[in-house]
């Protein structure tokens, strides 16, 4: 077996417990990612020595969770979170145990885990330690809960979530009884912060089959059951999906066979927050949908404003599928309105997944044009304009007001499409020219429109 870099980066600290009488080993996810042959995130260690014993062993140590028995061993300018075997139990609310008892037997620790491939251990001569056969499902595709799924998923529900997010991250299908368990106690969701539901939602956008996810958080029914709503347009979408499991060709309209080819495609983009903006845009989310999707799932604001930019661009783009005069001028309006990078982005997508852009479109004219024309454009935000506000302040002679940013921003329309250039004297003549709050173009005076 090839141990991973960062498994034998954190080999001596199995080696230390080890030396001081105690059992020792790797546990969980970076099992799991090492037999998978993937990348490892962290490197969790199981033992039988009390936490107290594990500051012991370690010059370096921080005392992060002691009663539930982890001690975050500092190494190599590492961290490594070192957890005394330990079995749970009066689970509170289906969310986290109010007990845990520390044990030193290593199969009672592993017992008391989510599923089979996330119960395997592996000791410091790599031997693999699988009492469960979680290699055996990682072989077979099959995601199967340890021991009673009815127990395990009632102990925390958002090991139901957790279900869909490995299935779909390692190609798995789910077992017929934890599928059944998943069924029977998806409306313990209701327990779940939406934050830790948000994070699950991230990984399996990120993960290697976003579609199959999609596709088990449909035919489950669980985006039903969060404690929060989430949007009516995606919790429809899901029902419809639900119904007509088997949608294709003539059995679909139209509409819903772009949306789910679109669905199919988003993992072929790379990054995560390019496949959200994707996944709103393609089930046709507003603008004010996705604010809510991220406000319930707890996403910083930065990450909401840009993905509900880009959502609300492309609702505003499907009404133009031509490149005439009034798309132009909606286009510049986007770019000017919702930010040159979410504009940037909204184009990226639907390149890479053509069957975003509405269905009468000549894509690749259309496209194309739209990408030279925001090449094309002088400026597209006020940085880029040849002059500042202060510029402005200075030849106004006026107390800064609304008037400002009013005038910088007709000023930026105007040089974006192509009706001043952006030269500081032009500027500067079109500002002095303006009535502060009657502000016209130059060029809207000859306009006929
Ligand atoms: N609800 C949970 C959460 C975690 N675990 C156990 O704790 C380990 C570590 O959990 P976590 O760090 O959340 O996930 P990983 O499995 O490490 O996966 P990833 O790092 O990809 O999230 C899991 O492998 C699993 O054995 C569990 O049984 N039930």
């Amino acid at each position: 077996m090839s141990w991973s870099d960062a498994l034998t980066k954190a080999l001596p600290l199995l080696h230390a417990l080890e030396r001081s009488g105690h059992e020792a080993v790797f546990v969980g996810g970076c099992v799991r990612d090492t037999l998978s042959g993937r990348a490892l995130k962290d490197v969790d260690i199981a033992t039988s020595a009390e936490p107290e014993e594990v500051i012991a062993a370690f010059p370096n140590t921080i005392p992060t969770g002691l009663q539930h028995g982890t001690v975050t061993v500092v190494h190599e300018k590492e961290t490594y979170e070192v957890t005394t075997f330990r079995t749970e139990s009066a689970y509170e609310k289906f969310r986290r145990p109010s007990q845990v008892q520390f044990v030193k037997s290593l199969d009672e620790d592993l017992l008391r885990r989510d599923f089979t491939i996330n119960s395997m251990a592996m000791r410091a001569d790599g031997t693999v330690y699988d009492p469960f056969g979680g290699q055996r499902d990682l072989r077979s595709g099959l995601l199967r809960c340890v021991g009673d799924p009815d127990a395990r998923l009632q102990e925390d529900a958002l090991r139901i979530v957790r279900a869909v997010r490995f299935a779909s991250g390692f190609h798995l299908r789910i077992a017929l009884r934890t599928w059944r368990a998943v069924l029977r106690h998806r409306h313990l969701l209701a327990h779940i912060a939406m934050e830790r539901i948000g994070l699950e939602l991230d990984k399996m956008v990120g993960g290697r089959d976003p579609a199959r996810a999609a596709a088990y958080l449909a035919v489950s029914g669980m985006l039903h059951d969060t404690k929060e709503g989430l949007p009516q347009t995606l919790l429809d979408a899901a029902e419809r999906y639900r119904a007509r499991r088997k949608l294709r060709g003539d059995a679909a309209s139209a509409a819903e066979s772009r949306m789910l080819a679109a669905i199919q495609a988003v993992q072929a983009l790379d990054g995560i927050e390019d496949r959200w903006a994707a996944i709103c845009c393609a089930l046709g989310f507003k603008e004010g949908q996705a604010a809510q999707l991220f406000a319930v799932l707890r996403y910083s604001t930065a990450r909401s404003s840009q993905l509900t930019a880009v959502t609300a661009i492309h609702q505003d783009m499907l009404e133009c599928p031509s490149l005439n005069e009034d798309t132009r001028r909606k286009w510049t309006g986007t770019i000017l309105g919702r930010g040159k990078s979410a504009a940037i982005q909204w184009l990226r997508l639907v390149e890479a997944i053509p069957v975003l852009s509405p269905a009468d479109l000549d894509q690749s004219g259309y496209l194309a044009q739209l990408k030279e024309w925001k090449q094309g454009m002088q400026a597209s935000t006020n940085k880029e304009l040849a002059i500042k506000g202060t510029d402005l302040l200075a030849i106004r002679k006026e107390p800064s007001g609304p008037w400002l940013g009013k005038l910088l921003g007709e000023l930026l329309q105007a040089v974006a499409l192509g009706e001043l250039p952006n030269e500081k004297q032009a500027l500067l003549q079109a500002a002095a020219d303006a009535a502060p709050s009657h502000f016209q173009r130059p060029a809207d005076e000859g306009e006929s429109t």
